[in-house]
């Protein structure tokens, strides 16, 4: 197949796009390289470096004959989506409205979406189901849930097949692709930062939650069952449906275990400070993934969050000074 990757010098997109590489599909990445790295992605893949904003440059390479997209650009910082709200509805909600516009214009009518749990803000009950009430926190949530909508009437009007994946939080490595945001406010990335000496500390972000340890739990998948799974939502994927999906392991992890992980893992003494909460946190973040699982057969090939840590832990000792260009 032939296969448009937005925002595939990114993290997510990168290793999706060496999956559908190795799966034998031609690929063409368009990023704006504002957070992307063009180390990430593989050599033989074209690369178009454009910004989803600019209409025009989106409608040339989508007439080139697609068979379908796979969606990962956005902006996807939390904090700084409270700030500059417009920016994000803008980069992530317009973004993707000129993205549909230049598939209808061309005829190509596939597409699987990166949402986020962040539409579900704090939630009710867990785990979190795909029918569980969306009420993002933030504008980040706010984008991601906007777009979600767009598709369901998108699909209705006018045939598209699209999945958005919701994600809970993605970690580790893919061989020689890693992680690799600035500024970094992920905790693996951080606690291994900090295992590697490249941080004095880590801190944890609150020890009063009503949890068993008092940390905050969340719900981690590793970044290529994640991709994988997106190979098999685009084949799936009908003709005028939108489908969501949650994607993670059904299984939470507090922070302390995150960071006792890494340091059985790594072998290193990692400082943690304990410090006030972060605005806007929730608890706990754990999904159901019984619907993936039931109508895709999807399931984690590495649910242990030790794998995870430890294939970041490889990519960060392999790569010290992470992407270099
Ligand atoms: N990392 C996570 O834990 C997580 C969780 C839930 C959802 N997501 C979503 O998954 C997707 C990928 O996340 P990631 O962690 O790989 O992020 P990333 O920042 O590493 O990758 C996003 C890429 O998109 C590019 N981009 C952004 N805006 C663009 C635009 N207007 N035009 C062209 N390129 C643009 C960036 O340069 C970057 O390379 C995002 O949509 C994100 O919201 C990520
Ligand atoms: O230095 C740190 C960084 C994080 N944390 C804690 O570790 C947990 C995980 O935090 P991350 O920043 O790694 O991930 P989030 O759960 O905040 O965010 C993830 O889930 C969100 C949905 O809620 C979005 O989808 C977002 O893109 C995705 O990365 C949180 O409880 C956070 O408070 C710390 O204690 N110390």
């Amino acid at each position: 197949m032939k296969l448009l990757v937005t925002g595939g010098a990114g993290y997510i997109g990168s290793v999706m796009t060496k999956q559908l590489v190795e799966a034998g599909h031609e690929v063409t990445v368009m990023d704006n390289f504002t957070k992307g790295h063009h180390q990430a992605v593989q050599s033989q893949v074209r690369i178009v470096e454009s910004d989803l904003l600019d209409p025009q440059r989106l409608k040339e390479v989508l007439s080139e004959g697609y068979t379908g997209v796979l969606h990962f650009a956005a902006l996807s910082l939390v904090g700084e989506s409270v700030t500059q709200p417009e920016r994000y509805y803008r980069n992530n909600v317009v973004g993707t409205l000129n993205l549909l516009d230049a598939m209808r214009e061309n005829g190509v009518k596939r597409l699987v979406f990166s949402s986020t749990a962040a539409v579900y803000g704090a939630p009710e009950g867990i785990p979190i189901l795909e029918t569980s009430p969306t009420r993002p926190t933030n504008p980040y949530g706010g984008s991601k849930l906007a777009v979600d909508q767009m598709l369901g009437f998108e699909a209705e009007a006018h045939g598209l097949a699209a999945v958005s994946l919701r994600y809970f939080n993605v970690a580790g490595a893919s061989g020689d692709i890693g992680e690799l945001h600035n500024p970094e406010t992920h905790l693996i990335p951080l606690v291994l930062q900090a295992a590697a000496g490249k941080r004095e500390s880590v801190q944890i972000y609150g020890t009063d939650y009503a949890t068993p340890d008092g940390t905050a739990i969340r719900d981690y998948i590793h970044v290529e069952d994640l991709a994988r799974a997106h190979t098999i939502a685009f084949e799936h994927a009908q003709a005028g449906r939108h489908t969501i999906y949650n994607l993670g392991n059904g299984k939470g992890f507090s922070v302390r275990e995150v960071i006792e992980t890494a340091r059985r893992v790594t072998g290193k003494p990692i400082k943690a400070i304990e410090s006030e909460r972060r605005v806007g946190d929730p608890p706990v973040l754990v999904a159901s993934s019984e619907k993936v699982q039931r109508e895709l057969g999807w399931q984690p090939q590495k649910p242990e969050l030790s794998t995870m840590i430890a294939d970041a832990w490889n990519w960060m000792q392999t790569h010290p000074q992470g992407y270099t260009s």
